[in-house]
C-alpha cells in the first residue's frame, strides 16, 4: 500500500498543501517547526482516525479555522481509492470514499495503515501502563478494524460506571439500592465489551511475541531472541470464559470499588509487561525492563516492538506504510544504518529530518524540502529548495 497524493486543508500548519507521493523512500528535510512532522501526522491520521501526538482533534486544526480536511490517493494492489476526512472539532468528522460519504466516519479505520517510529516511542518502555495499553490498541485496530467500535464502547461505559461508583459510594438509603441496580447494568456491558477487548489484546500478544524477539536480536547488537520477551498481565484470571471472570472479579472488589469510586476491574487495569530474558542461559533470571534496562537497551525494545507490529501487520495483509518521524537523530550511526536497511524495502517509507546528513544513505529516494509553509521537491537532492 502507498500514497500517491496527499491534500491537506486547514490541518496543523499548513492552510493548503499538495505533495505528490511515490513508492519506496520520500524524506522530508527542514528546519525546526516547519511543518515536517505535520505532513506525516496528516498520513498516519487516516490510518486511525487519530493522532500519534496528541488525544484531541482541535489541536490538528489550523488556528483560526473551523474545520481541517486531510485526502490521501492510495494505492492497495494497483487500485487507487480516494480516502478523505473532514475534522469538525466540537461536531462529528465525516469520511469519504471516492467522494461518497461513508455512513459511520470509523469506517475508514484501517484501510490505511500505518506504522509510525518516533522519539516519543521510548515512553512504550519507560511511559506508564496507559502508553503500553494504547500501543496494543492502536494495533488491534489496525488488524481488526471493527475493534475501534469496542474500544470507544468500552470507554464509554468506563466513564459512565466511574461517575455512577462515586455517586453510589456516598448514597445512602433508597438512592443506595437505585444506584446498585444500575450499577448492575454497567456491569453486565463493562464485562461484555472488556472481555471482547481483553480477547483481542490476548490473541495479539500471544501472535507478537515471536517477531519481538526476533526483531530485538536484530536491533540489539549482541543480543539473542530470548532477550526480549512481552507478557500480558489481566486484572482478570483468563484461562475461562472472559465475560464471566470480569463479572466475578467486579463482585469481588465491589466494596473496594465503591470506596473508591473508581472501576478497578477490566482491560483498562491491565499491564504489557517487557521483560529483558534470560537470553541463552534459562537460569539466568529475567528483569522488568522498566526501571532495568540501560537506555540502549530500552531503545532498542522500543524499536522492536515497532518492528514486531510492522512485521506482524505485514504477516497479514500487505506493507504498512512506514513513518520515520525525526527518529534517526536520536540513534547511534550504527543503529540507524541497521534499523535503514531494516526498512528500506518496504513499499513505502515517509522520513522526516532536520538535515539531509540525518537521514541514511540505505534510505536515498525522493526528496522534499519543508520552509516557510511550503513542501518543495528537492530535484538535487541537497537539502536545498529546488525547482
Ligand atoms: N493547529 C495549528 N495551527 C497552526 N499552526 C500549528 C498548529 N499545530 C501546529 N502548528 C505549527 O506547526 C509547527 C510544527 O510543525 P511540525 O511539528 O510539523 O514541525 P517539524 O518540521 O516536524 O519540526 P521538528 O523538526 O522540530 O519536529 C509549529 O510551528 C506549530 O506552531
Amino acid at each position: 500500500m502507498y500514497v500517491a497524493h496527499l491534500s491537506l486543508h486547514d490541518f496543523r500548519s499548513y492552510a493548503s498543501a499538495e505533495v505528490a507521493l511515490e513508492p519506496g523512500v520520500t524524506a522530508f528535510i527542514g528546519r525546526n517547526g516547519q511543518g515536517k512532522t505535520n505532513l506525516v501526522e496528516a498520513v498516519d491520521y487516516l490510518s486511525r482516525l487519530q493522532s500519534h501526538r496528541v488525544a484531541t482533534d482541535a489541536p490538528l486544526v489550523r488556528s483560526g479555522a473551523p474545520q481541517a480536511v486531510v485526502r490521501a490517493a492510495v494505492v492497495k494492489d494497483g487500485r487507487q481509492a480516494v480516502l478523505e476526512v473532514e475534522l469538525n472539532p466540537g461536531r462529528a468528522n465525516r469520511a469519504r470514499i471516492n467522494r461518497s460519504a461513508l455512513p459511520r466516519t470509523r469506517d475508514l479505520v484501517g484501510l490505511v495503515r500505518t506504522v509510525v517510529f518516533s522519539p516519543e516511542d521510548l515512553t512504550l518502555v519507560k511511559g506508564d501502563p496507559s502508553d503500553r495499553r494504547r500501543f496494543l490498541d492502536d494495533l488491534l485496530v489496525l488488524r481488526t478494524p471493527r475493534l475501534a467500535g469496542t474500544r470507544a464502547d468500552y470507554d464509554r461505559v468506563l466513564k459512565q460506571r466511574n461517575s455512577l461508583l462515586k455517586t453510589a459510594g456516598i448514597a445512602r438509603g433508597s438512592a443506595r439500592e437505585g444506584a446498585l441496580a444500575t450499577l448492575a447494568v454497567w456491569d453486565e456491558q463493562l464485562a461484555r465489551h472488556g472481555s471482547e477487548l481483553l480477547e483481542a489484546r490476548l490473541a495479539l500478544v500471544e501472535d507478537l511475541r515471536p517477531y519481538v524477539g526476533k526483531a530485538y536480536e536484530t536491533v540489539a547488537r549482541g543480543a539473542s531472541r530470548d532477550d526480549a520477551e512481552i507478557e500480558y498481565r489481566s486484572s482478570v484470571p483468563v484461562d475461562g470464559p472472559l465475560e464471566q471472570a470480569i463479572l466475578d472479579e467486579l463482585a469481588r472488589r465491589q466494596k473496594d470499588e465503591l470506596d473508591r469510586g473508581l472501576s478497578l476491574v477490566g482491560p483498562h487495569r491491565d499491564e504489557l509487561l517487557l521483560w529483558l530474558g534470560h537470553g541463552s542461559d534459562p537460569g539466568e533470571e529475567r528483569l522488568p525492563v522498566k526501571g532495568y534496562a540501560s537506555h540502549g537497551e530500552s531503545w532498542s525494545f522500543a524499536l522492536a516492538l515497532k518492528l514486531a507490529s510492522y512485521d506482524l501487520l505485514r504477516s497479514e495483509g500487505d506493507d504498512p506504510i512506514l513513518i520515520l518521524d525525526d527518529v534517526f537523530a536520536e540513534l547511534d550511526s550504527g543503529r540507524r544504518e541497521q534499523l535503514a536497511e531494516l526498512v528500506a524495502g518496504a513499499e513505502q517509507v515517509l522520513v522526516t529530518a532536520a538535515v539531509p546528513e540525518d537521514v541514511p544513505a540505505a534510505l536515498r529516494g525522493v526528496r522534499y524540502v519543508v520552509a516557510g509553509g511550503a513542501v518543495t521537491r528537492d530535484e538535487a537532492g541537497d537539502g536545498e529548495a529546488g525547482g
